[in-house]
C-alpha cells in the first residue's frame, strides 16, 4: 500500500517547489534586475550531500540544460569574477530558485550602503550563518544588539599593542619555517605549512600559548590524557575541513547513530568533541589563574583573547548580579558572555583568524616564485627600510618603525586578496522587511526574505574599474606617488566598495590589521634573505613550470573560504640570496 503514496508524496513535492520558484519569479520580475534561473536551492540538504557527484552529470547534459550547476553552490562567484555580469551588462542580477530569492550586487556604491546598513536593513541570515554556530552563539552569527555586545566584548585584544605581538610572532615563526624549506629542497606543503605559522601566531597572539615551528614538526605530539588529540591537531583537523565540519552539523540534526556515520565524519565528531573539552578545561584554568593572581588581563603582557573574554564578561556578570540583589528596577541589560559563547567566539576568531591569513600568504609566495621579478621589487624596498642598524637580523626587526614603511609588502597582500580574495561574496539578508536600494543611481525595491550577495569577486576584477588587465596579479597598481615631501611613494587609495576583502560598514573584520601585520612580517623576513623559484618537473622548461604552478594556483575553489584544490602540487625551491 505504501508505494502508492509515494509518487503522490513525489508529485507534492515538485509541485510545492514548482510553486516557491513561481512566487520567486513574480518577485524578482517586480524588482526589475536581469534574471537567471536554477531549479535548485543551493542550501538544499539533498543537494548539498549530492552536488559533487551531481554537477559533472548536469554540465554535461544537452542544450546548456545543466549550466545553472555552474552557480548552483556558496562560491560560485569565483572563478566566474564579472563575467556573469559583463555577460548581462549590469551590475545587478538576481537568480530565481526554489529557495529564497538571490541578488547578487557589484555596483560599488551599492556594496557600501549594503554594509553600511548591516546593522538593521542588510543583516545576516540565520538560514547561512546558524549553521557556523560551532559551540555557541558568536560575533560572526549574530545580528542585532547581540551582535553588539559580542562585537564589543571580542575585539579589545585586537589593538597596537596586539599587533607588535602579531609582528614579533611571525617573524619567529618564518625565521624557523625557512630553515625547514631551505632544508627541504623541494617544498610541497607551502599552504600547510602557512597554516601551521598562522596557527602559531594566532594562538601566541589571542591565547598567550607559544609553539616553536620546527618542533611541531620533530617531536611527536603528547595529548593530554584523556584525549586522542592534542588541542592543535583537533583545531586543525576542524579548520582544514571546514566544509566537512558544516556538512557534518547538519547530518548531525539528523541523528544518525554514530557508528553508521562515514569514517572521516566521525574523525570530525572527535575533533569537534575534543577541541569543544579543551576549551571548557581552558577557560577553567583561565578563571583560576585571573581569580588567584588578579591578573586583569588588559594591562599585562597576559592580555589575550582568552583572558579579556573572561574578565569582561565575569565583571559584567557580577555587575548584573549586584543590581538584581540591591533590587534595581531596571538592572543592567546583558552585557557578558555565556560559556557557551566564550567557546563559539574562541572558536570563531581561532578559525578566521587562521585559515584566511595563511592562504593569502600561501597564495602570495606561490604567486612570487610564478613571477620572480616582483621579488626583486619588494627586496629593494625591505633592504632600504633596514639598511641601517639592525639589517637582515629578523629578531630585531621593530613593528612600529617599519611596518608603515614597507608599502610593496602590503602591495603584495592586496593584489593577492584582490584576485584571491578568501570571501568571495558576502551574502545578506533582508529578513522581514522591504528595502531600498539604489544602484548605478536608480532605486529599486528589495522584498523580504531576499538574500543579498555583495558580489566580492566581480568588485575586485572589474574592468571598467581595474582596466583591461584586471585578471592579471600585478602588484605595483597599488603603489603611487606620494604628494608629501615625507614619502616619496604611498598606496594608491580606493574609491569606496571597489576594494573589500575585509569589507566595510559596522561589521568590518575585526582581524584586519592583525592580518595585515602578520603577511607584511612574513613576506619582508622571507624576501630579506631568500629567493624561492618553482621546481621544474620532467622535461619542463622554467616557462612550462610557470604555468602550471599558475593553473594550480587558478583551480581554487570555496571551501568555507577560498583555497587552492591541489596546492601540494607545486614544488618551491628556497636558496639564501648572496650578500
Ligand atoms: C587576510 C585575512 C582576512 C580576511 C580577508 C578576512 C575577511 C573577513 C570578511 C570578509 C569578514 C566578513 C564576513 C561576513 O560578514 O560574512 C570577516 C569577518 C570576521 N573576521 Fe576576518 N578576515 C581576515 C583575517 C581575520 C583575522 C586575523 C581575524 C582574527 C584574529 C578575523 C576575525 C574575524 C571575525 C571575528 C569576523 C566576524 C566579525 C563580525 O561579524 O562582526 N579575520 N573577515
Amino acid at each position: 500500500m505504501l508505494y502508492c503514496y509515494v509518487p503522490i508524496v513525489f508529485f507534492s513535492l515538485v509541485a510545492w517547489q514548482g510553486l516557491k520558484f513561481y512566487k520567486n519569479y513574480k518577485a524578482a520580475q517586480e524588482i526589475g534586475f536581469p534574471m537567471l534561473a536554477s531549479p535548485i536551492d543551493k542550501l538544499n540538504r539533498f543537494w548539498l550531500l549530492t552536488k559533487d557527484f551531481l554537477t559533472p552529470l548536469l554540465r554535461r547534459l544537452p542544450f546548456g540544460l545543466g549550466e545553472f550547476s555552474q552557480r548552483a553552490y556558496m562560491g560560485w562567484n569565483f572563478p566566474d569574477f564579472y563575467k556573469t555580469h559583463a555577460r548581462l551588462k549590469s551590475d545587478a542580477f538576481t537568480i530565481v530558485t526554489p529557495g529564497e530569492l538571490e541578488v547578487y550586487i557589484a555596483d560599488p556604491e551599492s556594496a557600501e550602503d549594503i554594509l553600511k546598513r548591516a546593522q538593521t536593513d542588510f543583516v545576516k541570515s540565520p538560514a547561512l550563518y546558524d549553521i557556523l554556530n560551532f559551540l555557541g552563539q558568536n560575533v560572526n552569527t549574530t545580528n542585532g544588539m547581540t551582535w553588539q555586545r559580542h562585537r564589543r566584548i571580542t575585539t579589545p585584544p585586537f589593538n597596537e599593542r596586539n599587533s607588535a605581538v602579531v609582528w614579533q610572532e611571525s617573524l619567529k615563526q618564518t625565521r624557523e619555517v625557512l630553515e625547514f624549506w631551505e632544508e627541504l629542497g623541494n617544498v610541497r606543503t607551502t599552504t600547510d605549512d602557512s597554516m601551521t605559522l598562522a596557527l602559531h601566531v594566532l594562538t601566541a597572539a589571542s591565547l598567550g600559548v607559544k609553539y616553536s615551528f620546527r618542533e611541531s614538526l620533530t617531536s611527536k605530539p603528547q595529548t593530554t590524557s584523556g584525549y586522542t588529540l592534542t588541542y592543535r591537531d583537533a583545531l586543525n583537523t576542524i579548520i582544514r575541513n571546514m566544509g566537512l565540519a558544516i556538512l557534518f552539523r547538519m547530518v548531525e540534526k539528523l541523528q544518525i547513530p554514530k557508528a553508521m556515520l562515514p569514517a572521516k565524519m566521525k574523525k570530525m565528531k572527535l575533533a569537534l568533541d575534543e577541541f569543544h573539552r579543551y576549551l571548557t578545561q581552558m577557560v577553567k584554568d583561565e578563571r583560576v589563574a585571573i581569580a588567584t593572581t588578579g591578573n586583569t588581563g588588559l594591562t599585562t603582557d597576559k592580555a589575550n583573547l582568552m583572558s579579556v573574554l573572561l574578565r569582561s564578561s565575569d565583571q559584567a556578570k557580577a555587575k548584573a548580579n549586584l543590581e538584581a540583589t540591591l533590587g534595581e528596577e531596571s538592572p543592567t541589560n546583558i552585557a557578558y558572555l555565556s560559556d557557551e559563547e566564550v567557546y563559539g567566539n574562541l572558536f570563531v576568531y581561532n578559525v578566521a583568524g587562521h585559515d584566511t591569513t595563511a592562504n593569502t600568504i600561501s597564495y602570495a609566495v606561490i604567486l612570487l616564485a610564478i613571477y620572480p621579478e616582483w621579488q626583486e621589487w619588494i627586496s629593494e624596498e625591505v633592504d632600504k627600510v633596514f639598511s641601517e642598524g639592525v639589517g637582515k637580523d629578523t629578531g630585531q626587526w621593530d613593528y612600529e618603525k617599519s611596518f608603515p614603511k614597507l608599502r610593496k609588502c602590503q602591495a603584495i597582500m592586496f593584489e593577492t586578496l584582490r584576485l584571491y580574495s578568501p570571501v568571495v561574496s558576502v551574502p545578506r539578508y533582508t529578513a522581514h522587511s522591504r528595502q531600498t536600494l539604489s544602484v548605478n543611481g536608480k532605486s529599486y525595491d528589495i522584498p523580504p526574505h531576499t538574500n543579498i550577495f555583495v558580489n566580492v569577486a566581480a568588485l575586485h576584477t572589474n574592468p571598467g574599474y581595474w582596466g583591461d588587465d584586471a585578471l592579471t596579479w600585478r602588484p605595483s597598481r597599488w603603489i603611487t606617488k606620494s604628494t608629501s615631501l615625507d614619502e616619496d611613494t604611498v598606496i594608491k587609495a580606493q574609491p569606496p566598495g571597489v576594494f573589500i576583502p575585509w569589507i566595510s560598514g559596522p561589521r568590518v573584520c575585526p582581524g584586519k590589521k592583525f592580518a595585515q601585520v602578520e603577511f607584511v612580517a612574513v613576506i619582508a623576513a622571507m624576501m630579506s634573505s631568500w629567493r624561492v623559484g618553482i621546481v621544474r618537473e620532467g622535461a619542463e622548461t622554467q616557462e612550462q613550470s610557470r604555468i602550471r604552478a599558475l593553473q594550480i594556483v587558478q583551480n581554487s575553489k570555496v571551501e568555507f573560504t577560498l583555497k587552492m584544490k591541489k596546492p601540494n602540487g607545486v614544488g618551491l625551491k628556497w636558496i639564501r640570496k648572496s650578500r
